[in-house]
């Protein structure tokens, strides 16, 4: 059975516990934690009902598996401190964005196995959509692996390790961005007169509606919008002030600013 040694025990990596937990895919026992102190471990260690470990050194000795999530900056100057012969023969999967598998090499080993992994927030839902890159001595048994632990907590795609900003930008930040989307159209609402949680929630509803017509339908994006917008009627209406307001083009400013910030991250 393999060990699974997770540091950092925070939004993510807590989510990826749960989400392995709630699928059945890794046992408890065979789970392991560590925080920012031994206190906060094993604080969090008890929540989850997973074990933890004494330090981040005791963390990786026990385990075949490392998953790395904390902040890049802690990643940056913690890692460079770690006995680098700890790092034989385990997989290292790093969620952290911006770290490259060459700068994690640096700070690991010059060998290591290295698999980079974006995931997003949904994860603990078990509905992640999570970007994999392969350093190039990984076996095919670790990728399906890999690709066993991540698609039981959501979709999967294994990308050149040159578009994991992109996907970051998509697919990582996605949450945030969605979210915003809600709360600006909840407001809207609310300035038209309605309840802002009865506005959440409709949003909310129509939301996930659109998503699975697009997705279940296979429809392009413009196939739906030309459906919905009747001749002469309101959503045209709506479409072009969206248009008129550049959405497409703030969309595309958002996903530069955040590739950029992703590359300040690797240097
Ligand atoms: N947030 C997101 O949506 C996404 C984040 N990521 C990446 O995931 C990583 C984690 O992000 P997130 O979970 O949001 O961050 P959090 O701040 O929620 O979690 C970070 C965790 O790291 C722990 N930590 C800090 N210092 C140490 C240390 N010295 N040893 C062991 N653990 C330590 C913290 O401990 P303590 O609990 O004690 O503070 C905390 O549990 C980041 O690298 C980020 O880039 C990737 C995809 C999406
Ligand atoms: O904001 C961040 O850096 C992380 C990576 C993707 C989502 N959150």
């Amino acid at each position: 059975m393999t060990k699974l040694a997770f540091l950092g025990a925070g939004n993510m990596n807590t989510g990826i516990i749960k989400g392995l937990l709630a699928s059945h895919t890794v046992s408890a026992e065979m789970m392991t934690l560590t925080a920012s102190t031994q206190e906060r471990s094993k604080a969090k260690a008890e929540v989850l009902g997973v074990n933890y470990a004494e330090s981040n050194e005791a963390l990786i000795q026990q385990a075949d598996v490392v998953i790395l999530g904390a902040k890049p900056q802690v990643l940056m100057t913690l890692l460079p401190t770690i006995d680098t012969s700890l790092w034989q023969n385990k997989l290292i999967i790093s969620i952290a964005a911006g770290l490259t598998i060459e700068q994690l090499r640096q700070m690991t080993l010059p060998e290591a196995k290295i698999v980079r992994i974006m995931p997003n927030m949904n994860i603990s839902l078990q509905k992640s959509v999570s970007g994999i890159a392969y350093s190039t001595n990984i076996t095919q048994t670790e990728k399906t692996l890999v690709t066993h632990l991540f698609e039981a907590i959501g979709s999967t795609y294994v990308l050149d390790e040159k578009d994991f900003v992109t996907l970051t930008a998509i697919a990582g930040c996605s949450p945030a961005f969605t979210a915003l989307y809600v709360d600006g159209l909840s407001r809207a609402a609310v300035a038209q007169g309605l309840p802002l949680d009865t506005s959440r929630e409709i949003v909310i509803d129509a939301m996930i509606g659109t998503l699975l017509n697009l997705k279940e339908n296979h429809l392009a994006p413009w196939d739906l919008i030309n459906q919905v917008c009747s001749p002469g009627g309101t959503t045209i209406q709506g479409v072009a002030s969206l248009e008129k307001d550049q959405l497409t083009t703030t969309l595309f400013n958002a996903v530069n600013a955040t590739i950029r910030r992703d590359e300040e991250l690797s240097q």
